[in-house]
């Protein structure tokens, strides 16, 4: 047996990971499961390719886990694929700053310099980087490789990557940067698959899921999106503000004399769903609820997700493709349904009966848009990645 990758997908309350073959073209996908350091009884849940359970293992208090999931899962590996060696760990890293056009070996050097990002990832890159740290003190030697949410965007231009500030800001690093990039990257390429005809065309890709952006793509590339400097920008999301005019920071700090900290924390941990609703961020539940809240929360999100596809329409100059992915724009289909008829006046026509069943096309003949939900692989597209970057090493 030959080369494997595992594949870390670090995400906001747990990492998702998976085990792929990278001696073939394709990544194979050999495992996947769930690392969950955080819950009161830390777990590893380990399943095979089509779902099936594998192992778990449970630690009684989150003392007791302090990395030792991650020597329980490279033991796992070890036991189960033993002469299949491992070859690398590949990360998904929310923030790449500007020096980032793609997947990168980490070194001591680069991780302090991503370390340094956290402030513009409050919520996700010290989630990413603690995998880092951990595996390298358990299997130092092991290459690690970083595949960043960003770098999708790198090309980015102006006007698209400016906020109206003062210039001398842009020059260091106060710029929009985007996120979601291995999603719309993986999505790009999917699409490319099913309906090729569509890659030149005018495509906005919806990743909705506990955080939320759009992209605007020409010829598979982003050209805008609704992220900016922060993943706290744009659509509203589980429980973070989306776009925000910024004088509500301002009084908060000034009238409601709230420190930096405690604003931080409202945007990123308080406000979004939970913050409208005041029951719950997750999707599911606010759709399944009759109180008046629930239903204000899910408008609101809507609302601002169907004003801002518009918005990146203009940067397109038009639209002939709409995709939905992520756990909402992959199940929800109140939520694109709901969006659709938002857009309806832009002549989108979403057709019942297919976002029922939501395989794949599920605009009807008479829209001037082709509405499509496509489900996104980060872990696969991480997998691709790295396996470019050991192929050339
Ligand atoms: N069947 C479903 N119906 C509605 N929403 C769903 C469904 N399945 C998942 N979701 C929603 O998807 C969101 C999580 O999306 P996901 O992409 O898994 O998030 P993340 O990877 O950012 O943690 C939650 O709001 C959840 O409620
Ligand atoms: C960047 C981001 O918002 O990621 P997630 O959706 O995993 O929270
Ligand atoms: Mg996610």
């Amino acid at each position: 047996m030959t080369d494997a990758v595992l594949v870390l997908n670090s995400g906001s309350s747990s990492i998702k990971f998976g085990l792929f073959d990278v001696a073939v073209a394709e990544p194979a996908l050999l495992c996947k499961g769930l690392l969950d350091e955080h819950e009161a009884k830390p777990r590893l849940v380990v399943k095979g390719p089509t779902g099936e359970d594998l192992f778990e293992t449970r630690k009684e208090t989150p003392e007791a886990a302090g990395g030792h999931l991650f020597a329980d899962v490279l033991a796992f590996i070890e036991d189960r694929f033993g002469g299949r060696s491992l070859r690398a760990v590949g990360h998904r890293i929310v923030h790449g700053g500007p020096d980032h056009s793609g997947p990168v070996v980490l070194t001591d050097d680069i991780i302090a310099k991503l370390e340094a990002l956290t402030p513009l990832a409050p919520l996700h890159q010290p989630r990413c980087l603690a995998p880092v740290r951990t595996l390298a003190a358990i299997r130092p030697g092991l290459t690690q490789i970083a595949c960043f949410d960003t770098a999708f965007h790198h090309g980015l231009a102006p006007p698209a990557n400016r906020f109206a500030i003062p210039r001398r800001f842009q020059a260091r690093g106060v710029r929009r940067y985007g996120f979601h990039g291995l999603s719309f990257e993986y999505v790009a390429g999917r699409l490319a698959e099913i309906a090729p005809e569509l890659v030149a065309k005018r495509t906005i890709i919806a990743h909705l899921g506990n955080g939320a952006s759009l992209c605007a793509l020409r010829d598979g590339r982003s050209i805008d999106t609704t992220m900016g400097l922060t993943p706290l920008d744009g659509l509203v999301m589980g429980t973070r503000c989306g776009a925000i005019d910024p004088g509500v920071l301002l009084y908060l700090q000034q009238h409601e004399n709230m420190p930096v900290a405690e604003v931080q924390h409202l945007l990123y941990h308080e406000s979004g769903l939970i913050g409208v609703s005041g029951i719950s961020a997750d999707m599911r539940t606010l759709l399944a609820s009759h109180e008046a809240a629930a239903h204000e929360a899910v408008d609101l999100f809507t609302f601002r997700a169907a004003q801002q596809v518009a918005m990146m329409a203009t940067t397109l100059g038009g639209l002939d493709c709409l995709i939905f992915t992520g756990g909402i724009g992959e199940h929800a289909k109140e939520i694109r349904s709901a969006i659709g008829e938002r857009l309806g006046w832009f002549g989108i026509r979403i057709d019942a009966a297919a976002n029922e069943t939501a395989r794949e096309q599920i605009s009807g003949a008479d829209s001037t848009v082709d509405v499509f939900v496509i489900p996104t692989n980060e872990e696969l597209m991480i997998a691709r990645h790295c396996a470019a970057v050991l192929r050339a090493m």
